[in-house]
């Protein structure tokens, strides 16, 4: 494996490489809707978060730095120099951690539906606490509500049941490690240091990091765009998924061609 973190690759090889970080509970399948549209131009890799999907699972607890220099292990096993990123969410503050940290190694980023700080710290440790003991099940169907609007799920339940199956598939030393991670975490000191052209994208119904925090980070990277999407809540990208894929491809390549 890639430093521990297994990863699905799509798109052209010798295309520039688009690496994509997924929200806590979700693994790289949460992308499906934008492949299409991004192997146009990009090398699309997606790997699961420490804890998640096919990746190793130590114990926790996991902070941000830790998820991140994974990331990095990973780009040298790949024998990738730089890379454009974007995260959603958990993946978004991986990408923020990445910016700041390792700016040599990140082109251009996008951060959908993310915070940099996402207290309080007690209520992440109390959701570790829950699926430690062995019932994120309990708790998923509190958790799913905030991913998609109501109208949303009303009219895709087969997709709602998808996502709330890849969530209950989660090891659960892992979703509570990343739990533990978001909990101590706080990038807000970080982000002044973040020069790659930046697109912060919140989503106007999103309950879990409301477009407020979109908003705040977008306010401390010096070159950060904020678009707030109308019409999804926390999975924007699945929500709106042509609107997510034409904003990343216009964000990644100004002067290209923008996919349908
Ligand atoms: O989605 C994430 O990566 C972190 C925020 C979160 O878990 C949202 C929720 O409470 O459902």
């Amino acid at each position: 494996m890639n430093g521990g973190l297994h990863v699905t690759v799509d798109g052209p090889p010798d295309a520039p490489v688009l690496l994509l970080g997924s929200s806590l509970g979700t693994t790289g399948a949460m992308w499906q809707p934008q492949v299409a549209a991004l192997t146009e131009r990009y090398r699309v890799v997606r790997y699961d978060h420490l804890g998640h999907g096919g990746s190793a699972v130590p114990a926790g607890p996991y902070t941000i730095d830790l998820l991140g220099r994974k990331v990095l292990r990973l780009l040298d096993a790949l024998g990738v120099a730089r890379v454009h990123y974007a995260g959603l969410s958990l993946g978004g503050m991986v990408g923020m951690w990445l910016a700041a940290h390792a700016g040599e190694r990140i082109d251009r980023l996008a951060l959908l539906c993310t915070s940099a700080s996402l207290g309080p710290a007690e209520g992440w440790r109390a959701r570790a606490a829950t699926v430690r003991a062995g019932r994120l099940d309990s708790i998923a169907d509190a958790i799913v509500e905030r991913w998609f609007t109501p109208a949303f799920a009303a009219r895709n339940p087969d997709t709602v049941a998808a996502y709330r199956n890849m969530l209950v598939g989660t090891p659960a030393a892992g979703y509570a490690g990343c739990c533990e991670a978001i909990a101590a975490m706080d990038l807000r000191p970080d982000l002044a240091a973040v020069r790659a052209p930046t697109l912060v994208i919140g989503a106007a119904d999103d309950p879990a990091t409301p477009p407020e925090q979109a908003a705040a980070i977008a306010e401390r990277i010096p070159s950060a765009r904020l678009v707030v999407l109308d019409g999804a809540a926390h999975l924007a990208n699945v929500e709106q998924p042509e609107a997510v894929a034409r904003l990343l491809a216009e964000h990644l390549d100004p002067e290209g061609v923008v996919p349908r």
